[in-house]
């Protein structure tokens, strides 16, 4: 196979560019693309998949061609992807022979390398997941579908399935899930689908926080750090647009386009609040259920974000461990006596879940119902966890 000189050198660079600058590759690429509107859908896909997988595959790249420069990660990844390296393209490190002989070599390695990670963060996982640690993160350096979450708001999933098909995109059932459908490998939505409201993308570890709330028609619910509302869109759902829905988040920015995603979703119960510093007093009591879907490592979405590996430093853990903790002393004041909280994160890692719910537990007040851990090794969804909790009365 042939590759395009101008789609390899904007690769490499988009690539450097989140090695150097610690840039989130979602944006630079979407950027780039933006910034490309000749670049047609086959150029694209070699742009992503270089990008995305030396990103991911950073140390095991390094390792075959003997180097840490960008341009010859890319040269490896291109080997792997199965194209004949033009002259054109330079880099210093192993030959093409070379990188394919050690390839058998990979298994031997120590898992940092062989997993592509950092090695403070293999030496945290250990800490934290004991064996589990090994076939977790080997989970999580596996490419993700698409999955969406059918708004039962707009269509049934039957209903959903026969419009996407009507527009050429073959979604199917997910087991388990009653609103989810998962694209084949490597296919993405449209973008004129994506802003249709009938469905929103959603991944399936995600879709199973708001039923452990479970709202009910007619209820108030906060959920305090709703973000751009993946889940509040759902919690509307789940409660038939009968009630209230509060979307509360300190980024106005992320609110303003939760209002939009509601609007297009028909999810009229669902109202958003900026964060202020009252906000606890201000709603004290208020909520039948508070869902807390805290600021977090993130660590449970490596599959999607695989920069986040390079980004993510040993502080920021302790600060994300410190907001975790502050939110649950703080926001529960919004839930009624009685009520039911859901902490939840979208990370694998004790100290970030269990250790702070046990925390609130031991302060006094709360009582654990259940837990719902979600493991991206034995789901293959992306990680997450939630704790729902009674307040006692
Ligand atoms: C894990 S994300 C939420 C994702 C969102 N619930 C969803 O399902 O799409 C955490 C959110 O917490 C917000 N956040 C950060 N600090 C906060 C605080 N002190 N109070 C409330 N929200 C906060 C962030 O802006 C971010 O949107």
């Amino acid at each position: 196979m042939r590759m395009h000189r101008l789609l390899a050198e904007a690769a490499a660079e988009i690539a450097k560019s989140v090695f150097r600058e610690h840039r989130v590759l979602d944006h630079e690429l979407a950027a780039a693309f933006d910034a490309n509107p000749r670049w047609g859908k086959r150029d694209r896909s070699f742009i992503a998949e270089t990008v995305f997988e030396v990103v991911r595959w950073r140390r095991v790249l390094g390792f075959l061609v003997d180097s840490e420069e960008t341009t010859a990660l890319c040269a490896a990844q291109w080997v792997r992807m199965g194209y004949d390296l033009p002259d054109w393209w330079n880099y210093n490190g192993a030959s093409v022979d070379e990188i394919r002989s050690r390839e058998a070599e990979i298994a031997g390695q120590p898992r940092a390398i062989r997993e592509s990670i950092p090695d403070w963060l293999d030496e945290l996982g250990v800490v934290e997941l004991g064996d589990a640690w090994d076939a977790e993160i080997a989970a999580l350096n596996q490419r993700a579908p698409v999955y969406l979450r059918v708004n039962t708001l707009c269509a049934t999933r039957d209903q959903a399935i026969s419009w996407l098909a009507e527009n050429h995109v073959t979604a199917s059932e997910v087991p388990g899930l009653p609103d989810a459908l998962v694209l084949p490998a490597g296919k993405v939505l449209p973008k004129p689908l994506r802003l249709d409201g009938r469905i929103e993308i959603q991944d399936a570890g995600s879709q199973m926080i708001s039923p452990l709330v479970d709202p009910q028609p007619g209820e108030r619910i906060i959920d305090a750090c709703s973000g751009a509302g993946g889940k509040s869109l759902h919690l509307a759902a789940l409660m038939q647009n009968e009630g209230r829905v509060f979307g509360m988040d300190v980024d106005q920015k992320k609110l303003s386009e939760l209002e939009r995603r509601a609007k297009r979703a028909r999810a009229s119960c669902l109202k958003t609040k900026l964060i202020v510093e009252t906000m606890a007093e201000d709603f004290a009591g208020v909520a039948d259920r508070l869902l807390i879907d805290s600021p977090c490592s993130g660590l449970g979405t490596l599959k999607r974000q695989p920069d986040l590996k390079w980004r993510l430093k040993p502080a920021q853990l302790d600060r994300v461990r410190a907001i975790q903790q502050e939110l649950l002393e703080n926001y529960t004041a919004m839930l009624k006596p009685g009520g039911r909280l859901v902490y939840a994160t979208c990370s694998i890692l004790p100290s970030e879940n269990r250790q702070q719910v046990d925390r609130l537990i031991a302060s006094g007040g709360f009582s654990l119902i259940k837990e719902k851990p979600v493991s991206p090794h034995q789901t293959g969804f992306d990680g997450f966890y939630a704790a729902a909790l009674l307040k006692n009365g």
